[in-house]
C-alpha cells in the first residue's frame, strides 16, 4: 500500500537513488535546504531541518519519515555535525513523534562503527575469504566526529522508540555509488550498495512493521563484514547486486 512520506535531504545521492525506484510508489513530501534541479514527484520544501516550524509543518499527514538530511562528511567537523546531524536529527524525531507519525528511517553510516576497522583487521576483513562480520548487535564505535553523529541519531532513536512508541529503523548504509562499485577500493567494494538495492531497503523500511532496528544497507557483496540477515529478517530485504559481479 503506498504511503504518504516526507523524504529530507531529497536533493542528495541516497534521496536520489530512493526516488529513481520509488517516485510512484508512495505519495511524496520532499524537502531540503537545497532546491532539486531534476523533476520530482510530490511537493517539495525548501527549508533547513533546524527550522523546527517548517519542520513541523511538513509532518502534517505523514505516515513515515525517511530522515536523510545531514552533513556526510566523514571529515565533517563538530560545529557542522552538532547542528546539521544531531540537532537536526532530534528536531525531526520530536516534530514526528508529535505529528503522530508512525515510523521514522533514520540515514547511519558506516562510520557509526568505524573504528571496528582496526590495523589488525584491515584489510583482511575486507576479503571475500575473511569471516569478520559485525552484525547491528555491536556497540556504536565510530571513528570520526561525522562517526559519533550518527551513533547519536541511533541514540535518540532509541529514546523516541523506547519514549514515545515511534517505530525506529537506522540503517548504516554502506558506500552508496550508481552503476558499480568503487574501483581500486576494497572497503568501499565490501560496503557497495547500489542504487537499486538502496531503494528497495528504504521501500521495505516504508512498508514493514518493526519496534526498533539498528541494519546495514550494503548489496549483497562476497566481500561483505557487515550481516544483511537482520536486514532480511526483520524488513524482508531481498538485495538484487553484489559488488563481485562487477571485478
Ligand atoms: N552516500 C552514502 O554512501 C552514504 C550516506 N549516508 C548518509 O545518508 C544521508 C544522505 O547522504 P547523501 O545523499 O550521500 O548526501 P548528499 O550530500 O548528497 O545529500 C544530503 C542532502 O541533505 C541536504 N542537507 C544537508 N544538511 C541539511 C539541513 N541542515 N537541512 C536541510 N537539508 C540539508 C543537502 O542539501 C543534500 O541535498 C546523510 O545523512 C549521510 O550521512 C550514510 C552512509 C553512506
Ligand atoms: O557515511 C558515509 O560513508 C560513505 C563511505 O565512506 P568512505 O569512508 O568509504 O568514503 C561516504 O562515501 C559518504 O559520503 C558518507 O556519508
Amino acid at each position: 500500500m503506498a504511503q504518504s512520506v516526507l523524504l529530507t535531504g531529497a536533493a542528495g545521492r541516497v534521496g536520489t537513488a530512493i526516488l529513481a525506484d520509488l517516485a510512484d510508489k508512495h505519495e511524496w513530501r520532499l524537502m531540503d535546504r537545497d532546491p532539486m534541479t531534476e523533476d520530482h514527484p510530490g511537493e517539495y520544501v525548501v527549508a533547513d531541518i533546524t527550522d523546527e516550524e517548517t519542520v513541523r509543518e511538513a509532518m502534517a499527514d505523514i505516515d513515515v519519515v525517511i530522515h536523510l538530511a545531514g552533513d556526510p562528511r566523514p571529515e565533517a567537523p563538530w560545529d557542522s555535525v552538532l547542528t546539521n546531524n544531531i540537532d537536526g536529527t532530534q528536531t525531526v524525531f520530536e516534530a514526528a513523534v508529535d505529528a503522530g507519525v508512525e515510523k521514522v528511517v533514520f540515514a547511519s553510516s558506516n562510520h557509526a562503527v568505524g573504528a571496528y576497522e582496526t590495523d589488525e583487521r584491515t584489510p583482511e576483513m575486507y576479503r571475500a575469504h575473511d569471516d569478520y562480520l559485525l552484525d547491528g548487535t555491536e556497540l556504536p564505535r565510530p571513528g570520526n566526529l561525522y562517526g559519533v553523529s550518527k551513533a547519536a541519531g541511533e541514540s535518540l532513536g532509541r529514546y523516541y522508540h523506547d519514549e514515545h512508541g515511534l517505530s525506529v529503523a537506522c540503517v548504516r548504509i554502506g558506500n552508496l555509488t550508481k552503476g558499480h562499485p568503487p574501483i581500486d577500493y576494497e572497503r568501499g567494494q565490501a560496503m557497495w550498495l547500489s542504487y537499486r538495492d538502496c531503494a528497495h531497503l528504504f521501500d521495505r523500511c516504508i512498508r514493514a512493521d518493526y519496534e526498533f532496528e539498528i541494519v546495514y544497507g550494503i548489496s549483497d557483496n562476497d566481500r561483505k563484514y557487515y550481516s544483511i540477515d537482520r536486514a532480511k529478517a526483520s524488513l524482508g530485504y531481498e538485495p538484487q547486486d553484489n559488488s563481485a559481479q562487477h571485478d
